[in-house]
């Protein structure tokens, strides 16, 4: 369908039930990432066709929504959940986190996203005493404009505040960073929304293991809650761009570079790049044709190709791959590209919020093709017979994500902040 053949404005009654009440609705009139809605409910009640559909989500486009809503219990068996039990005291008990539910997720979410506002309302300079890239650390404050999001050196226009688990958690063996007095009283919620994402986490790499040739609890035994690892929250702030200038990314194409993220945001802005072959939405369910979407790609932003906004969507959260799980598998699982760009349509006026948890591998874990999976096994020795596999040094996942998080914040450090996806 081309899109003048397409309902340009209006909304319909399906539209209007997915919009955020406080927010301009999204335009339905522009090609949006056709991503899988995947039912956390039909997950946990080991629904089949569904599992297939996240598998199919996670090897084509590494992104798709998760629909939080009535996910009962997650309920972790055997050494996993051994493993995430960690010693939080909760006002209510002593936390486990093998457990958690999609409707807590959501309600977690929501009151962090009025957290994180009181946080980034503080005065410049009192969050700039949060900044540790001094001392060698990604975590705490990256003010608007100190991160770098291209090869060119340009300017991110974002402000950042990222919380380790390590911390939040109290894991045992980690000295924690100090921390704005807004932020103690809500130290409970901060550990409630890491075990209950985590717990996430934990269930789709239970899922994944088995697909690549692995028994159920070896991916999610390289993620132990409990262990010293880069996961980690990250509240990020995006203030409207100035519509004097000309648009200019938030965030600029990257790849995340842990294992699973699990992002909340509610205005629009992020973007996909669309592996080739994947159609785009338009208008909330109709399909727009490879020439239409380049038409209209080449109008709005020359020389980007097939860049498309990801609808933010009430009562789900957003699931994307990033690095290592493309390296444990040997590229099977995709961690894809994507970027933040000024949101569009009415919503181009609005602050723009995310709350994201990033799982990344422990400390400890080596960053390679897990070849005693039968099926990654399979792929590199298709890929060596071809010639096309190099080994690579295998790097601890530790030093690996210090890497690439720091490379984003110096100048010159763009490359080194590159993994997967290459020449970005
Ligand atoms: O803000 C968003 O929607 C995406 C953020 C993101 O991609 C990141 O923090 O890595
Ligand atoms: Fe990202």
């Amino acid at each position: 369908m081309s899109p003048s053949a397409a309902p340009l404005h209006g909304s319909s009654p399906a539209l209007s039930s997915e919009a955020f009440s406080d927010i301009p609705p999204f335009p339905i009139d522009i090609p949006t990432a056709p991503l899988l809605r995947i039912s956390l409910r039909k997950l946990l009640e080991g629904d089949k066709e569904e599992e297939e559909r996240c598998w199919r989500a996670c090897c084509i486009v590494g992104f798709f929504y998760i629909d939080l809503r009535s996910g009962k219990a997650i309920k972790h068996k055997g050494a996993v959940e051994e493993a995430n039990k960690v010693d939080v005291k909760w006002e209510d008990g002593v936390g486990d986190g093998g457990q958690a539910d999609g409707e807590s997720l959501l309600k977690h979410a929501n009151e962090l996203f009025e957290v994180m506002k009181e946080f980034f309302n503080l005065e410049v300079t009192e969050k700039q005493k949060y900044d540790f890239l001094e001392q060698g650390s990604y975590f705490g404050y990256k003010g608007y404009g100190a991160g770098i999001v291209d090869k060119a050196g340009m300017r991110d226009r974002n402000e950042f505040y990222n919380i380790s688990k390590n911390s939040t958690l109290s894991l045992p063996g980690y000295s924690s960073l100090p921390e704005p007095a807004v932020l103690i009283p809500h130290n409970p919620l901060l550990a409630r929304f890491t075990t209950t994402s985590h717990a996430l986490c934990t269930l789709l790499l239970t899922l994944l293991s088995p697909r690549l040739g692995l028994p159920p609890n070896y991916l999610p035994t390289l993620h132990r809650l409990s262990a010293l690892s880069g996961d980690q929250i990250r509240f990020v702030r995006t203030p409207p761009q100035p519509a004097e200038e000309a648009p200019k990314p938030a965030l600029g194409a990257h790849t995340d570079f842990g294992s699973v993220t699990i992002l909340f945001n509610r205005v629009g802005g992020l973007q996909v790049q669309l592996p080739h072959g994947v159609k785009p939405e338009f208008g909330g369910g109709m399909e727009m044709d490879d020439e239409a979407f380049r038409t209209w790609q080449s109008e709005r932003f020359p020389g980007m190709d097939r860049w498309a906004y990801v609808r933010p969507l009430p009562g789900h959260a957003i699931v994307n791959l990033g690095d290592a799980l493309a390296l444990f598998s040997a590229g099977i699982l995709r961690s894809n590209i994507h970027r933040v760009v000024p949101p569009p349509g009415a919503q181009g006026g609005c602050e723009r919020f995310s709350l994201v948890y990033f799982s990344r591998p422990e400390d400890g874990v080596l960053l390679r093709a897990l070849r005693e999976g039968s099926v990654v096994d399979e792929v590199v020795k298709v890929r060596e017979a071809r010639g096309k596999w190099r080994e690579e040094e295998a790097v601890r996942s530790e030093d690996w994500v210090l890497r690439r998080a720091l490379g984003r914040r110096r100048v010159g450090g763009w490359l080194d902040s590159g993994g997967t996806e290459g020449g970005v």
